[in-house]
């Protein structure tokens, strides 16, 4: 890429929905689920066996009545018998093969779903951090619990609909023209009007259910930030305002089902309609043909049979026809999660396995600009030596912090390298590359464990003696001490229950533990009070020692113990040394530490 045109790079957006249309979507969910396709035709068959047993019905009602009731020299009660017999088996059979469809379908559905939800997740993680934060959390989870869910709703009830109704249209209409094509046709006539409103009212439909997804994504998108952000709502009394974001998102969802409601109940109350039209009709032009001689008692009243079971499926077909829509839509939304393309993909074993050691960093003319915006990073070339700690510093927004994410390929850079010795970061395994680098970021994520676990993180095969030896090393045995239950304390969630800078202390053992070659600091910016803050700069100083670091400093104090400063404004290195020699030079450092100093002492 061209220095000079703006690079813009990184994160690709996670897809609203994939824009695949009906036949393609549910093609790409059958291939993520392949169980949902194991076995379909065995199913498919038991369907038929559950089909035929409603249409023999019909049959044996024809047979009883023209050859049992109608014959002649009366009523051949001993055929009767045998009729029912034969009808009650049929029967037994059909509830058998029913369930087994049922069983079978429900299996695989839930087989197959808990396989996209698998792979929904684990692509998400695989996602860059840039690429997850173009959605909202909870939307995100939205897309592999509830989306997922209408899909397993579609698959239990209205793929056993789908399947019986097919068969029972085939088998119905192939015992309608044996027993009268006139009438059997006078039946599809009346019927064709619905078929065409059923072509007509999918799209709008799959529209009005499309729109009540995206719908309960929003809603659940809204409620969970407003949960994860409540104490900063709290703080500055802004319930009201975030009340009524989630009023007005709850609302949205309420106008979307209700629309999508009354669509469908308009499908089926015409479908209602036409099927009634459609008895009347078979009813008088089945009497007139059998007055005339063209119909027995008995195939007319077969007919009326076959007519129902005929209709039944085509207004159904309405009502399966919402729940594809709906699971259509569903499958959409989780397709386009697993189908963004991983921006930061991992080379796995194509990649360059590293042996761990000293370690060198280079920066080869990195660009970087975050999706539509302008460079953040233009031009850099650094050389960090083994066993260097070097400190960077700049203005806020300068981009020392996307320096850290290209350099812990959390992004990849859009013009230029960044090396570790002297091999391309994209083509370092992510377990190497884990093994040898690591981030410790400013709010460290804690989890709703004890003290134990979460420092365990950074290396999870690590026995209690490590650990122990670990905390100690850090000089952090006094702290964990006066803790009420030493390492088994519980933090709480996100650590909640630990102060900013206990919490700054766990990162660090868990980063100590993990010992990595280099170590990419991002300076906490939160004051802690000064016990702590003495705590806090012993076991930074433990975590660096010996090791080649790399810190966003926020403090320049930081600077001044480190080997080597890099100052960055807006975007560019423009100055890098020691600390003493920065400061004489009179340049963007010795500026920053002048006021900087000032305010310490002022
Ligand atoms: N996810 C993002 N999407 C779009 N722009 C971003 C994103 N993150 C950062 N930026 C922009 O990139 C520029 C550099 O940001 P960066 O976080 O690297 O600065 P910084 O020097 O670390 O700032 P600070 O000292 O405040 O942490 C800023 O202008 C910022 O607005």
């Amino acid at each position: 890429m061209s220095p000079r045109t703006p690079a813009t790079s990184g994160g690709s957006r996670i897809e609203a929905q994939s824009d695949l249309g009906t036949l393609a979507t549910l093609k790409r969910g059958l291939q993520l689920s392949p169980e949902l396709r194991k076995g379909l035709l065995v199913t498919a068959l038991i369907a038929v066996v559950a089909t035929l047993g409603r249409v023999v019905i019909p049959f044996v009602v024809q047979q009883t009545t023209d050859n049992g009731i109608m014959a002649e020299g009366g009523v051949d009660l001993d055929y009767v018998l045998r009729a029912i017999l034969l009808a009650a088996g049929v029967v037994a059979i059909t509830s058998v093969a029913q369930y087994a469809v049922n069983v079978r379908l429900f299996t695989a559905a839930e087989s197959g779903l808990a396989t996209l939800r698998l792979k929904a997740f684990r692509h998400i993680h695989d996602l860059s951090v840039l690429t997850q934060s173009t959605e909202r959390r909870g939307a995100l989870v939205s897309r592999v619990t509830s989306d997922v869910d209408t899909i397993s709703m579609f698959v239990q009830f209205g793929g056993l609909m789908l399947l019986i109704s097919t068969a029972q249209i085939v088998l119905a209409t192939i015992l309608m023209f044996i027993y009268s094509p006139a009438l059997a046709l006078v039946a599809y006539l009346c019927l064709l009007p619905l078929v065409i409103l059923v072509r007509y009212l999918q799209p709008v439909l799959g529209r009005a259910y499309g729109l009540v997804r995206t719908r309960v994504g929003d809603m659940l998108g809204a409620v969970s930030e407003s949960i994860v952000g409540a104490t900063t709502i709290r703080a500055y009394g802004v319930e009201d305002r975030t009340a009524e974001r989630i009023d007005r998102s709850i609302e949205a969802h309420r106008q979307s089902a209700i629309r999508a409601q009354i669509r469908s109940v308009v499908a089926f109350v015409s479908g209602q309609t036409f099927a009634g039209i459609t008895t009347a009709v078979v009813l008088v032009v089945g009497t007139v043909l059998a007055t005339r001689g063209h119909l027995t008692l008995g195939q007319l009243l077969a007919f009326l049979f076959l007519v129902n079971l005929f209709t039944q499926p085509v207004l159904m077909a309405t009502e399966i026809l919402n729940e594809l829509q709906n699971a259509v839509a569903g499958w959409r939304r989780v397709i386009g999660v697993v189908d963004t393309p991983a921006d930061v993909s991992d080379p796995g074993e194509d990649g360059i396995v590293q042996e761990r050691g000293p370690i060198t960093v280079d920066f080869e003319d990195v660009w970087y600009a975050y999706p539509g915006g302008e460079p953040v990073l233009r031009n850099v070339n650094l050389r960090i030596e083994p066993h260097t700690r070097v400190a960077i510093v700049g203005e806020t927004g300068s981009g020392k912090t996307t320096m850290a994410k290209l350099l812990t390929r959390l992004m990849d850079p859009a013009g230029g390298r960044v090396l570790l010795d002297g091999t391309d970061l994209r083509r370092i395994p992510f377990s190497t590359l884990r093994r040898r680098v690591v981030l410790v970021p400013q709010e460290g994520f804690l989890f709703d464990q004890d003290l134990r676990e979460n420092i365990r993180f950074g290396k999870p095969e690590a026995s209690n003696e490590d650990l122990d030896l670990a905390v100690t090393e850090l000089g952090l045995d006094a702290w964990v001490a006066g803790l009420p239950h030493g390492l088994d304390t519980r933090v709480g969630q996100r650590g909640e229950s630990l102060s900013a800078g206990e919490r700054q202390l766990v990162a660090i053992a868990r980063a100590y533990l993990a010992d990595p070659d280099l170590l990419v600091l991002d300076e906490a910016t939160s004051a802690v009070d000064p016990s702590t803050e003495v705590r806090v700069q012993r076991a930074l100083e433990g975590l660096t020692t010996g090791r080649t670091s790399v810190a966003i400093a926020h403090r320049l104090s930081t600077a001044e113990a480190a080997d080597m400063v890099v100052v960055v404004d807006q975007g560019r290195i423009v100055e890098v040394g020691h600390h003493r020699d920065l400061v004489g030079q009179g340049g963007v450092y010795s500026r920053m530490h002048a006021s900087w100093a000032a305010q310490r002492t002022g």
